[in-house]
């Protein structure tokens, strides 16, 4: 499966510690991540993680467009709830995507732990069915 990992910086550290938690369920799987995340993830878990751009410079956008591909399954994405983010309608407009295709999306560690050990036992292996472009 392809798993999009995004964290804005107040949250890196926190889905960090969660993909280490992870690790050995995430290096089953092709990662993606926007420019910083994903460069965090390579450094400190040491997986291979498929760079977009960073997030205010169309990161998230970049991510969007491979959900609207059918590219994407799985989507991480570790919000800040407290602080104003510059392209917070790229960051809406991700979200929406998510939505509108019916991708998978976690946007804090509590529903992250629900959907890494549903993609463990394979209640996710649907998203195979659906036809790839
Ligand atoms: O801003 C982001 C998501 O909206 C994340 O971008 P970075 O991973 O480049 O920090």
């Amino acid at each position: 499966m392809n798993i999009a990992l995004i964290a804005h910086d107040q949250m890196k550290k926190e889905l960090v510690n969660f993909v280490l938690a992870y690790k050995p369920i995430f290096e089953e799987h092709t990662l993606y991540g926007t420019g910083t995340t994903g460069k965090i993830i390579m450094e400190k878990v040491g997986l291979p993680v498929q760079r977009f751009q960073s997030g205010p410079l169309g990161g998230d956008q970049q991510i969007g467009a491979m959900i609207a591909q059918n590219d994407m399954d799985i989507v991480i994405f570790f919000r800040d709830p407290l602080t104003a983010q510059p392209h917070e309608p790229d960051v809406s407009a991700l979200l929406r995507l998510c939505d509108v295709y019916k991708i998978p999306l976690a946007t804090n560690i509590a529903a992250a732990e629900v959907l890494i050990h549903g993609l463990d036992r394979g209640d996710l292996q649907w998203r195979e069915l659906i036809d790839k472009e």
